[in-house]
């Protein structure tokens, strides 16, 4: 049986006070509200994930993520976080190869192989975003550009360390733009995914989480979830409210 999943990205957004009060929300919320079957995972910017885990409790349903790490354990590299300092501050995840890193900061394939090692190494679970722009899906060359992000990141690794790994297909024309992919795309999309990671993993595609990301919210994250492949969502916006966030949790 495949993990089910909701993670919340919270990108750069909130204080530190804030970032306290949601989390307390959202762990209260989920205590009374969710079903105990949901893994629920939070990634708060950097500088809150020490300052709001003992908000979280301790039976470990509500884990903390990293939204980034360097490839390296330390060394010369201002304002860089590796993936030890994440494991140091009580994170189990971290997302990698999140759109907005591989536009804006021009992160590659090759150099997300790399993160993806050096957070394995340091026994945290990498949540791996993939997904295509409009232009690449307007061209309909959707399922080969998302299946080569996944080849060159992720295919080098053993099966006992592919355990450690989460899917999420955001596609880039949904996130934050309030356009979603139809439940249908959703599908078709995560199918290819799984089929492509069988072809190098086998039977582990069936038991890897793959969630879907891009403008998921209370009212459509239902229909996402009910398709045979999504196994929950990475959230964005949504995961800045504790009560739209808890509505999605609780939509399985
Ligand atoms: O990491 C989350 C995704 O980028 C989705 O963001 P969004 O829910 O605001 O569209």
């Amino acid at each position: 049986m495949r993990k089910q999943i909701v993670a919340g990205n919270w990108k750069m957004n909130k204080t530190l006070t804030e970032a306290q009060s949601l989390t307390s929300e959202i762990a209260n919320m989920v205590a009374d509200e969710a079903p105990d079957n949901v893994q629920v995972i939070i990634a708060p910017p950097y500088p809150f994930i020490y300052a709001v885990q003992n908000l979280i409790p301790e039976m470990g349903q509500i884990l903390l993520s990293g939204q980034n790490c360097h490839s390296e354990d330390s060394g010369a590299f201002t304002g860089e976080v590796s993936a030890s300092m994440l494991k140091s501050l009580g994170a189990q995840y971290v997302i990698l190869g999140h759109s907005e890193r591989r536009e804006q900061f021009k992160e590659t394939d090759q150099e997300l192989a790399k993160k993806v090692d050096a957070a394995l190494k340091n026994d945290l679970k990498v949540i791996f975003c993939c997904g295509e722009p409009l232009e690449v899906r307007e061209a309909n060359e959707q399922n080969k550009y998302v299946t080569q992000q996944l080849t060159n990141s992720l295919f080098h690794l053993s099966e006992e360390a592919f355990k450690n790994i989460v899917i999420a297909y955001e596609p880039i024309w949904a996130i934050g733009t309030g356009k979603t992919a139809s439940s249908a795309q959703a599908q078709e999309m995560h199918e290819t995914i799984r089929e492509h990671l069988a072809s190098k993993f086998g039977k582990l595609a069936e038991e890897t989480s793959i969630l879907y990301g891009g403008s998921c919210k209370p009212d459509n994250a239902k229909e996402l979830f009910s398709q045979k492949d999504v196994d929950g969502g990475l959230i964005g916006g949504a995961s800045l409210k504790s009560r739209d966030f808890t509505d999605i949790i609780k939509s399985f």
